[in-house]
């Protein structure tokens, strides 16, 4: 019954931006994290490849089909690395212009090239502050979007250092001497996808000694539900590219919001290659037309995202972008390749942390949510993404005290109903619909007062809400 319930929620959540019934979208107490489709150790059969849609990123083994629930359950925010990881987010889409990790538009560049640096290619105008202020002196209100869309996010130092270098440790050790034969040497898949993939990938879980493995599996875990709200990852890949290695652009739409790599790879300032970047396309080449200027050129920086991958660093991004690695020339020993793990976080799910009991709090977010479902009827198929919020909930008063986002990957999707959703708005201007979005949310959310609880501690509610 628990698991029927489970999955309508996860079903019916993305179709949100159809109207839904309230009542379905009780959120499940702090469920095991789950880590979706897992090889059993100890089963070491290859891995059953069907097609780039269907059977690369699930990986699943012939006779391992279901998700194994993993018994741990951990609350977010326990558990993450010493000292903590440093994140920058190094793209956003929307308010602030695109500012790029190694891809920067420099502006004196930008012009030696002839090329005009006011406007970026993912330029907009209801974020440019000129366009914002003209309307606000015409007096005409602006609704303001309340957090920006990020779809690349960088996280340096990622796992403790031992644990990251012992990962590494276990690979140099299986390479190091290619005349000794032991049977690790065989558990590699060169993946040849004419035109598309060319790397050499194996699955950690089947790779990695259990204990090593399960704390690389709890921080990636624990990063997702703690950062992102979502509750499982695929399993997780492991591939290293040498000579000719490449992934061609590609789109993993249907693996779950956000994408992760976390790079193994040694000392990536003297690599002894070229390439081995992420490459993911720049929201402005998207959304091309809008920004375009006849006599402007643009060269590969403005229009492709290269994030390095060097050692310990967890690059997460929103794998709906057109993204890829640049191919690897140089070095055709893998000790000297580019090596990474990666795959992706899945199941954005609500849940709650702390003593108030979802089953006390699902008449009050029900109804909370109603008004929220309603007036984002209006913008059904305009808007795809992510968006995660967290609130936290005084135990005493049971209303809520802070709201902060932790995703969001919204984008506006250009549609010509565009006029019929700004009918509904009663005259106000409407910049983005992210802005609508994000305005509703909050307002909804903040507005809920929750039980109270005995022991008067605040609880927290991490909620997904995902637009397809
Ligand atoms: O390794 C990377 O940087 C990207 C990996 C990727 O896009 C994928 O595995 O689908
Ligand atoms: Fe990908």
């Amino acid at each position: 019954m628990l698991c029927q319930k489970a999955s309508l929620v996860g079903r019916l959540q993305t179709h949100l931006a159809t109207k839904l019934p309230a009542d379905v979208l009780l959120p499940a107490r702090s469920k095991p994290k789950r880590y979706a489709g897992s090889l059993a150790k100890g089963r070491r059969r290859p891995v059953e490849e069907v097609t780039r849609q269907d059977g690369r990123v699930n990986g699943q083994v012939p006779g391992v089909s279901s998700p194994s629930p993993k018994t741990s359950a951990r609350q977010a925010g326990q558990g993450l690395p010493p000292g903590g990881p440093a994140t920058a987010v190094i793209d956003t889409v929307g308010p602030t212009r695109t500012n790029d990790l190694g891809a920067d538009v420099d502006e004196d560049e930008a012009e030696d090239h002839g090329l005009d640096a006011v406007r970026t290619p993912d330029w907009d105008p209801w974020t440019d502050p000129e366009v914002v202020d003209a309307l606000r002196q015409q007096e005409i209100p602006v609704l303001e979007e309340l957090t920006s869309a990020t779809h690349i996010i960088v996280n340096d130092g990622f796992l403790p250092e031992v644990d990251a270098c012992a990962l590494r440790g276990v690979f140099d050790e299986r390479f190091a001497d290619p005349r000794v034969i032991h049977p690790e040497r065989f558990l590699w898949d060169y993946w040849h996808v004419p035109d598309q993939y060319t790397l050499v990938r194996t699955q950690a879980q089947v790779y990695f000694p259990e204990d090593l493995y399960q704390r690389l599996e709890d921080a990636l875990l624990t990063y997702g539900e703690s950062h992102l709200g979502c509750r499982a990852i695929s399993p997780i890949w492991m591939s290293y590219y040498v000579d000719g290695c490449v992934q061609e652009l590609h789109c993993d739409n249907p693996h779950g919001p956000f994408a992760f790599v976390l790079s193994l790879t040694q000392d990536w300032d003297q690599r002894e290659f070229t390439g081995g970047e992420t490459m993911i396309l720049q929201p402005g080449v998207l959304n091309y037309w809008r920004s375009y200027e006849p006599r402007k050129g643009l060269e590969m920086q403005q229009l492709v995202t290269r994030v390095p991958a060097p050692f310990n660093r967890l690059t997460v991004f929103d794998p709906r972008f057109p993204h890829g690695v640049r191919q690897v020339h140089g070095t055709r020993d893998p000790r000297k390749g580019r090596l990474v793990l990666h795959g992706w976080f899945t199941e954005p799910a609500p849940f709650f942390q702390g003593p108030l009991d979802p089953a006390d709090a699902e008449e009050a977010l029900n109804e909370g949510l109603a008004p929220l479902w309603d007036a984002l009827e209006g913008i059904s198929g305009l808007i795809t993404g992510t968006l995660i919020v967290r609130v936290h909930i005084s135990g005493r008063s049971g209303s809520v005290t802070d709201l902060k986002w932790l995703a969001d990957t919204l984008v506006e999707v250009p549609n010509h109903d565009r006029a019929a959703a700004e009918a509904l708005l009663e005259g106000r201007v409407l910049p983005r619909l992210r802005a609508l979005v994000h305005n509703e949310v909050h307002d909804c959310l903040t507005a809920i007062t929750f039980p109270t609880v005995p022991s008067g501690e605040d609880s927290v509610l991490t909620y997904p809400i995902i637009f397809e």
